[in-house]
């Protein structure tokens, strides 16, 4: 069965999130939204020391009261994220009421996103959906994901980044720019950057350059 859920990335730094509760759950969602610079406002009347933690720091701020209708309203992304289905049912109401994305965390029929596992190299994501099927599934291939995908992708995209914009000012004429990118994308170029084969990674590069020049 097709999930149908169409995936996107967020820009979410310093758009207003909320959170509605306080538990593990509810600070593993926060942990995310963090890395993604969002701000955000748990409300909850209690917090984990995780939660409480991030309060103490001013990385987020805490009400520390029940959810109050309409509070849904002013976020851009809200989670719901209380061990009340009748609460969450409430929030996503308020929630989709004013048009905003929400995420409920314990009944996948609710919402309208939900959160994948992420993969994160720098600017590489690598972001995994079951469709609701099989969360732990989720987190299993994001592991074996982690392994594939090590460290050495940092500053690879990086490389690939300053190469791409370079292109951009140089090469005007867009398919050429295109078959460029594409062959060094293919190349070795990886396998050389992480075993420090500085050289002749620059080589490989002004080869694939040249060889769509002529
Ligand atoms: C990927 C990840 C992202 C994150 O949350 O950060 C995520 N769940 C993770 C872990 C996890 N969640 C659960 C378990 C226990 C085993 C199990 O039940 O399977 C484990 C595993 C563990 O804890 O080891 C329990 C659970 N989860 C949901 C329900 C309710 C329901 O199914 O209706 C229940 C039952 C609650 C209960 O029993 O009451 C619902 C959702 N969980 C989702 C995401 C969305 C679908 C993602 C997808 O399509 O795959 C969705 C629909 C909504 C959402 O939350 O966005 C994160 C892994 C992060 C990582 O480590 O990489
Ligand atoms: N989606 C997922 O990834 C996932 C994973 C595991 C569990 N779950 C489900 O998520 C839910 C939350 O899990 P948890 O372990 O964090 O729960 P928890 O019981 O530890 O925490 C619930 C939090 O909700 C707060 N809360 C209760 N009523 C509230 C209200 N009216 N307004 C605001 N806050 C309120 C509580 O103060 C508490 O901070 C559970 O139903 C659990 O089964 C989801």
């Amino acid at each position: 069965m097709d999930s149908g859920l169409y995936g996107v990335f967020l820009n979410l730094a310093g758009r207003r999130c909320l959170v509605v509760g306080g538990g593990p759950v509810a600070a593993r969602k926060i942990t995310g939204l963090l890395a993604c610079h969002a701000e955000v406002t748990v409300v909850a009347p209690t917090v984990t020391d995780v939660i409480a933690a991030h309060v103490k720091s001013g990385s987020i701020r805490w009400e520390a009261r029940a959810y109050q209708d309409g509070d849904a309203a002013r976020a851009f992304l809200v989670i719901a994220a209380t061990d009340s289905i009748e609460i969450n049912r409430r929030v996503y109401a308020d929630a989709e009421a004013a048009g905003r994305l929400c995420n409920v965390v314990n009944d996948q029929t609710l919402g309208n996103c939900t959160v994948p596992a992420v993969v994160r190299r720098g600017r590489l994501q690598v972001a995994v959906s079951t469709g609701g099927a099989a969360p732990a599934v989720a987190k299993r291939i994001r592991r074996e994901l982690e392994v594939h995908f090590g460290e050495e992708y940092v500053s690879y995209l990086d490389r690939m980044a300053e190469i791409r914009q370079l292109l951009l000012g140089t090469v005007s004429e867009e398919q050429r720019r295109t078959k460029i990118l594409q062959a060094i994308a293919e190349s070795d170029l990886l396998d050389l950057l992480r075993t420090g084969r500085e050289e002749e990674a620059e080589q490989l590069v002004q080869d694939c350059i040249g060889g769509y020049m002529t």
